[in-house]
Formats: structure tokens, sequence, C-alpha cells
């Protein structure tokens, strides 16, 4: 199902449109999708933690229900996120990544957490209020960086332990309290594979819900050192040729844009789009 959602803001409460339900980057799979008809959802009697209204799709309010455990629900089964990244198309995935990181934040702050009390959501904005020292809690996201590092036709790919067989991805890091994009990616780049690079170019930015990180890609060309790969985060990093390229992340990664992006321009191919 791909709806025409858009992020809108202050939608009133409304008890017409549809409605996902989410636990622990999780949603419910009905027969037609992860996309339920508000009514039907909540005539379920399943345990709420939070509801949101998430925006507008078809005119329609899309409702967020944040789930305290992943009931099993007749005809239906749970999904990962990333699972669904996998099976949706580009509009869907972008709500349910949406969706996935206010329930997430939605989960997390019920309770201040500076004096404990029971917190509200404050009117008009996406944020938890508390009422009792007047704390306020926005959505969390966590900058980070990613850089194709490039020397001519090649390219320096790497290989988390985490990653399927095979596939190989450019670098990437959490930028710390501190510290500009661009020293992260200096600092990045020299703990993971050991090199100095140089001339940092900002290309594009991408939400990635896994959980909550806003990645900033940069491509940068390598400027001297030997690859020596980061003992535990690192199981092996190499120069590819940009003609002869090893499996790469999904189609929906920017680290993916990054690579496609610089053998387009490098072989004068046609640019990628950016995924949104
Ligand atoms: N969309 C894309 O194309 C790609 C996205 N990514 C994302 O980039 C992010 C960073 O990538 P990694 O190489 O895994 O990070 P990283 O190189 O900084 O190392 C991960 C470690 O950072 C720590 N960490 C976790 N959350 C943190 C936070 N919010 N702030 C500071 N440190 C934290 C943990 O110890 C974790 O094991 C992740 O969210 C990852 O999913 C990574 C590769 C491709
Ligand atoms: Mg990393
Ligand atoms: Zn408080």
């Amino acid at each position: 199902m791909s709806p025409h959602w858009s992020l809108v803001m202050n939608i009133k409460p409304s008890s017409e449109g549809l409605a996902l339900a989410h636990c622990r980057q999780r949603f419910l799979l009905g027969p037609r999708g992860p996309l339920f008809p508000y009514r039907l959802l909540k005539a379920q009697g399943l345990p709420v933690l939070v509801e949101h209204v998430l925006g507008g799709g078809d005119g329609e309010p899309v409702h967020l229900l944040e789930l305290e455990s992943p009931v099993e629900v007749e005809g239906c089964s749970w999904r990962t996120l990333r699972q669904l990244m996998l099976e949706s198309d580009a509009k869907t995935f972008q709500l349910l990544g949406y969706a996935a990181q206010i329930g997430t934040w939605a989960r997390l702050h019920r309770f201040c957490g500076s004096c404990g009390a029971p917190m509200t959501l404050l009117p008009g904005e996406r944020a938890m209020h508390c009422v009792h020292c007047e704390e306020q809690y926005y959505p969390r996201l966590s900058p980070s960086m990613i850089v194709l590092v490039t020397r001519d036709d090649e390219v320096l790919l790497a290989r988390s332990p985490r990653f399927a067989a095979g596939v190989y991805s450019t670098l990437a890091g959490f930028v710390e309290p501190g510290e500009s994009v661009e020293q992260c990616v200096m600092r990045e780049v020299r703990e993971e594979v050991g090199v100095e690079v140089r001339h940092l170019r900002y290309i594009a930015s991408q939400s990635w819900p896994f959980p909550h990180s806003l990645m900033l890609g940069f491509h940068a060309e390598y400027a001297g050192g030997e690859i020596v790969p980061q003992p535990e985060e690192i199981e092996d990093a190499r120069w590819f040729s940009l003609v002869d390229l090893p499996s790469l992340p999904s189609k929906y990664s920017i680290a993916r844009y990054l690579i496609e992006l610089y053998r387009a321009q490098r072989l004068g191919l046609e640019e990628p789009l950016l995924p949104s």
C-alpha cells in the first residue's frame, strides 16, 4: 500500500483515518500491509502505551499506536522495520521510518528523566512536557556522518561484522558532542581504517531510522596512510575499482547513493536519484 502521505503537524485528534501499530522497531502487518483502518485497529483491544497522530494521508490522519508488547492479532504478523524496508516502496518506508522514530521517542519519554514525574504531550508540538519541573523533550536525532573515500577510480569500502555476507559499504559514525561534522569525518576514517582524507565535499543527507540517525553524506579524497581495520568494528576494508564493486547496501541507503553517484561521475553514466 502506498499512501499519499505527508508529514504535517497539528492534526486534530480524530477517530477517522488509518493507523499503524508499532513496538520496538516492529510493525503489525495485516493482509493489506502495515496500515489499518483506525477504528478496526482500536477495536482489537491492543495494549497501547501512547498514541500519536503522525500526519495526513490522502487528507485523512495517520495514527500511531505504540504498544507495550507485540501481541498476537488474528490474521496478522509482526515484521521488523528492516524487513519492511526491503519489501516496501519508498513512500511507505518513509512513513514507517518516521513512525518508528516517533514511537521509540514516545515510549522512552513517558516519564521525566530529570525528576521522574509522568509527562504529557505539549499541545501543538512534538514534545513531551514535565508539568513538575518544566523540562521538555523533543524526538531524539543522532547526527551521523557517512563518507565515500576515493582515490581516482577506486573507492574505499569496509565490512562490519554485522553486515550480510559479502556486503561492503562506506564508512559511517556518530558525531560526538563538541565536534563538527567535518571533524567527525576525519576522526571516524582515522579510527576505522587508519587513513587520512582531504577535500571533504558535502553531498546530501538522509533520515535513517535505525534507530534515529540523521546521515550527513560526504565524498572525501584519500590523502595518505595504509588501511588498518579497527579491531571488532571493521572486519575487512579495501580499495575497490569502480568497475568491479562488491555487493552494496540497500537501494534506500545513502551509502549506496554515494557510491553510485561517484561511479556515475567518473564513468560518465546517468546519475542515481537520492533515496528520500
Ligand atoms: N543509511 C546508510 O547508508 C547507512 C547508515 N548507517 C548508520 O550510521 C550510524 C552510525 O554508524 P556506525 O558505523 O554503526 O557507528 P559508529 O562507527 O559510531 O559505531 C557504532 C557504535 O557507536 C555507539 N553508539 C551508538 N549509538 C550512538 C549515538 N547515538 N551516539 C554516539 N555513539 C553511539 C555504540 O557503541 C555503537 O556500537 C548508524 O545509525 C548506522 O545505522 C551506517 C551505514 C550506512
Ligand atoms: Mg562506523
Ligand atoms: Zn520533571
